[in-house]
């Protein structure tokens, strides 16, 4: 991928992400395990939420395409597969789905590539073993043997990290087990588990840090699936960060468990608009209007980057602009993501010729870029795509080359054309 943007002057761009990955990936398990079913508009049709897709048909779910990002999912329960499911790159598929097969009493082996193998989860299997899963793991990693079988107990349970997976997955399990399910929160993770939940017919309460769950069943329901904030994250800090410059991303979730990255930009001097906000299946939806300005550098703390926790490579294209230097602490799970987030988005930096520190919780960055460079993305989408954009700062005549980015693929099917649709040029070599 050789990447050598810009951003038209004058004018507003107006430009539409693909769907949410979380909230495809829930819909489409949660229809699955639902009395009656429903319909999915705008689902994610990316690699991950694709490795869910087929890792339910897979465990006897009907899901029917009915066309551009339409699904009927026929609910009705799921039984134990005759073969391993393979959950590809996918954290948030791996982890949602051992919590609710564990509570359905599904034996499944749980699967994925080499990047997933390596990701903790001891996270999940801790919490799932004490409600009674009996799950083995592969040194905390995967694959996952879920043996299946017996009813799972309700539990109360403070997470040790803030984790919409780890939440999610005790939550699924709940949903099944007996008794009462509450989940405790130190710091805010996104809710969408729980507005889904509340949507298809559970007896949820949640709000202030603690989730309570009854067991039952979902009645089901239709669930439209907003735009992904966390994709459009790249091309708001690409506009916030070219003064002048106008973008609005249409139809996109604003959720405020996970909107941290445009309060983060907004720190940082970008002029953001929300427009024709709305509520769309239970979740926050809007316009966003940005108008690129000159932006300062930004201390961001573990509060900030639990609510942005996908956007932090994001952010830097916006830092790497900004006048003074930006500090990230308490940013250790990103150490736990497709690659180690830290360490990939510090080599890159520095091969642009950036300032940067490296520490165990984040870094520190200031200046622009100096030169093109030959990027290693770690198989990572988000650092791909973060640096593909970074490449509008380079001076003039330089590009950036960045390899490995198939997994491009997992989160953004067609980032290189919707870049060109706002005149960002991104060649495939
Ligand atoms: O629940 C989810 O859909 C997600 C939660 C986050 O992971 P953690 O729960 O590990 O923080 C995030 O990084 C991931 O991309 C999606
Ligand atoms: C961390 C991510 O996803 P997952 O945990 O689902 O692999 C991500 O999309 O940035």
């Amino acid at each position: 991928m050789d990447a050598a943007p810009f951003l038209p002057e004058g004018g507003e761009p107006v430009l539409s992400v693909p769907g949410d990955k979380s909230i495809s990936h829930r819909a489409l398990m949660f229809l699955a395990v639902s009395a009656a079913g429903g319909r999915i508009d705008g689902l994610l049709e990316s690699a991950d939420c694709l490795a869910t897709l087929q890792a339910l048909r897979t465990l006897g779910a009907e899901i029917r395409a009915l066309g551009h990002g339409a699904y009927q999912v026929s609910g009705g329960g799921l039984r134990n597969p005759s073969t391993p499911l393979d959950l590809g790159n996918s954290g948030t598929g791996l982890r949602l789905l051992a919590g609710l097969l564990a509570g359905q009493g599904i034996a499944a082996v749980l699967d994925g590539d080499a990047s997933l193998r390596g990701r903790p989860m001891g996270r999940i299997v801790t919490p799932l073993r004490t409600m009674g899963a009996v799950i083995e793991d592969s040194e905390g990693c995967p694959p996952l043997r879920l043996h299946g079988g017996g009813r799972l107990q309700g539990i109360d349970y403070t997470l040790p990290v803030a984790s919409a997976q780890v939440k999610s997955a005790i939550l699924l399990a709940g949903l099944n087990a007996d008794g009462d399910t509450v989940v405790r929160e130190q710091a805010p993770s996104r809710d969408h588990t729980e507005r889904m939940l509340a949507g298809l017919g559970a007896d949820i309460e949640f709000g202030e840090g603690r989730v309570r769950l009854r067991p039952g069943a979902l009645r089901g329901g239709d669930v439209a699936v907003p735009g992904d904030l966390s994709s459009a994250a790249f091309f708001l800090a690409a506009a916030a960060a070219s003064p002048g410059r106008r973008l609005c991303l249409r139809a996109v979730g604003i959720n405020p468990s996970r909107d941290g990255i445009l309060r983060l930009l907004r720190r940082m001097g970008a002029a953001i608009r929300l427009e024709n906000e709305r509520l769309a299946g239970g979740e926050p939806v809007a316009d966003i209007h940005v108008l690129g300005s000159r932006l300062s550098g930004i201390q961001v703390g573990a509060e900030d980057v639990a609510l942005a926790i996908d956007e932090i490579p994001a952010l830097m294209i916006a830092a790497t602009a900004a006048q003074g230097e930006t500090v990230i602490r308490g940013a250790e799970e990103l150490r736990v993501k497709e690659s180690d987030r830290i360490t990939a988005l510090c080599e890159g930096l520095q091969g642009l010729g950036c300032a940067v520190e490296e520490w165990p919780d984040g870094l520190r960055l200031s200046g622009p870029p100096r030169h093109g460079a030959r990027i290693d993305s770690h198989g990572d989408h988000r650092i791909a795509m973060s640096f593909a954009l970074l490449a509008g700062q380079l001076p003039d005549g330089q590009s950036i080359i960045i390899e490995d980015v198939d997994n491009v693929s997992t989160s953004f099917p067609n980032f290189v054309e919707k870049a060109d649709q706002i005149g960002v040029r991104i060649k495939e070599l």
